[in-house]
């Protein structure tokens, strides 16, 4: 398989290993995450997210998924604290998601699976830059919130309104004054694990931070995540749906909780 992975047939997560054989490693992502075998560690701190909207510039269709980047040459947007021992910037967050309500989520709790997942993608300052980072065990952090059908949720509303000028592979368009802490649960209550990115090149470079507290999101508004295209302008449309990973082998590793 060439380096033109996807979530396809042919493409998908089955045939990752052929050009990434690291997908067969000990700390591959994402994982089904078993309360009652979880340890709670009383030595976690509470996670200390700082985003500054300003810091926000753009919204783009990678072909993937959607994603926001921001601006990462100061620390404005940081996470600090919580399992890690440095502090990182955020670089850019993004979603994945099901064809329907009843599954989409990359972590499962108990096998159980949610609509969609949001990633707030982090690299350890501790490094030069964001690609030094991801070659790092200790490179990357990325905070997984899940989504649960419910009430319309509106800071997701001002990301889906932006639809319409990314529908396509490779589109983009300006992204301003967005605060991605508008994004996350009342309780930042965590598991955290030690695994890798979820897509291509699944590098062993992140720290999970998953927490417990899903945030809302309508079922209309999932139907819209799905309005998005994997396939560029002019391409025959494909819908951009099931850009999630399965969970993979846990491979003797321990999930550690920050509540009892
Ligand atoms: N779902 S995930 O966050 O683990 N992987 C997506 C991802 C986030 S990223 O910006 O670190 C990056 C760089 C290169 C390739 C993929 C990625
Ligand atoms: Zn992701």
């Amino acid at each position: 398989m060439s380096h033109a992975w996807g979530y396809g047939a042919d493409t998908g997560p089955d045939k990752w290993a052929d050009s990434f054989p690291i997908a067969n490693g000990p700390r591959q992502s994402p994982i089904d995450i078993v309360p009652g075998e979880a340890s709670y560690d009383p030595a976690l701190k509470p996670l200390v997210l700082k985003y500054d909207p300003s810091t926000c510039l753009e919204i783009l269709n990678n072909g993937h998924s959607f994603q926001v980047t921001f601006l990462d040459d100061i620390d404005s947007s940081t996470l600090k604290d919580g399992p890690v021992l440095f502090n990182h910037r955020l670089k850019q967050f993004h979603f994945h998601w099901g064809a329907s309500d009843d599954h989409g989520s990359e972590h499962t709790v108990a096998r159980t699976k949610y609509p969609a997942e949001l990633h707030l993608v982090h690299w350890n300052t501790k490094y030069a830059n964001f690609g030094e980072a991801a070659s790092q065990p200790d490179g990357l952090a990325v905070v997984g919130v899940f989504l649960k059908i419910g009430e319309k949720n509106p800071n997701l509303q001002k990301l889906i309104d932006a639809f319409d000028s990314i529908k396509t592979k490779g589109s983009q368009c300006s992204f301003a004054d967005f605060n991605p802490e508008t994004l996350l649960p009342g309780c930042l209550d965590y598991w955290t694990y030690e695994g890798s990115l979820t897509t291509p090149p699944l590098l062993e470079s992140v720290t999970w931070i998953v927490c417990k507290e899903p945030i809302s999101v309508s079922s209309e508004q999932m139907a819209k995540f799905r309005s998005l295209l994997f396939s560029g302008e002019g391409e025959t449309e494909c819908c951009m749906v099931d850009n999630y990973r399965p969970p993979q082998p846990l491979k003797g590793r321990t999930v550690r909780a920050s509540f009892k």
